[in-house]
């Protein structure tokens, strides 16, 4: 079986959180930010750059995504972001919400653009790119991965990653107690 990239697929939950506003209102496109800590715990291998897989909002349905990882160039930003933008129309916002993502594949690295509108038809090609990979049954199988169906818990900051899904909510909220209350 060909492989995926290197630290693919890699799994990752956190809370939405507000960027810059630029998404939705200068691109038209929005993008749920994660917070820091989820972006600092990316393993080396996740280079920055444009990634593909699947999404899911609180215990919504599962949706076909696009990631973009890095600095964006064009917006010269000092801190480095993980942005997903979902292929779902969603009626409201959804700041707060835990969002879940696997990432299977990498597309392209990030660029800077002569100007706004072809870093907006870029996006436009990642996303039709992106939309064509996840009908693939490799990819495809994903959706119904055991990490979107888990019962999700509130403030759930953990990360998998390859499947191993590390709980670090304890380095997160200070709590060195058993996270297991039915014992
Ligand atoms: C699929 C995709 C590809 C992107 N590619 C680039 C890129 O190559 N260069 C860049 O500067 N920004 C890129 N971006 C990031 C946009 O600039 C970013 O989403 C926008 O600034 C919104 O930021 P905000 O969430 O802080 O509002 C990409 C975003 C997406 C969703
Ligand atoms: N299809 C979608 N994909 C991602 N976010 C969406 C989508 N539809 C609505 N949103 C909402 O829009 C917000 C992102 O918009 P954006 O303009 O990128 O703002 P921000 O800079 O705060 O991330 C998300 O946090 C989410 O609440
Ligand atoms: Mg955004």
């Amino acid at each position: 079986m060909a492989a995926m990239g290197r630290g693919l697929p890699y799994f990752a939950v956190g809370t939405v959180v507000k960027g810059f506003g630029r998404g939705s209102k200068e691109l038209g496109i929005p993008t749920a930010n994660f917070p820091e800590h989820v972006v600092e715990q990316l393993p080396d291998e996740i280079t920055t750059g444009i990634y593909f897989g699947w999404a899911r909002v609180d215990n919504g349905p599962t949706f076909k995504m696009v990631m973009s990882i890095g600095w964006n160039p064009y917006y010269k930003n000092e801190r480095k972001s993980m942005e997903t933008h979902i292929m779902h129309v969603f009626e409201d916002d959804f700041y707060g919400s835990e969002l879940r993502v696997v990432m299977l594949g990498y597309i392209r690295g990030e660029k800077n653009f002569k100007s706004l509108e072809e870093l907006i038809s870029a996006i436009h090609s990642d996303i039709a790119e992106s939309d064509r990979q996840l009908s693939l049954p490799e990819y495809e199988k994903y959706k119904d991965h055991s990490f979107f169906t888990e019962k999700s818990e509130t403030n759930c900051n953990g990360v998998v990653k390859n499947g191993i899904h590390v709980d670090n909510r304890k380095l997160v909220n200070g709590s060195t107690g058993p996270s297991d209350h039915s014992s």
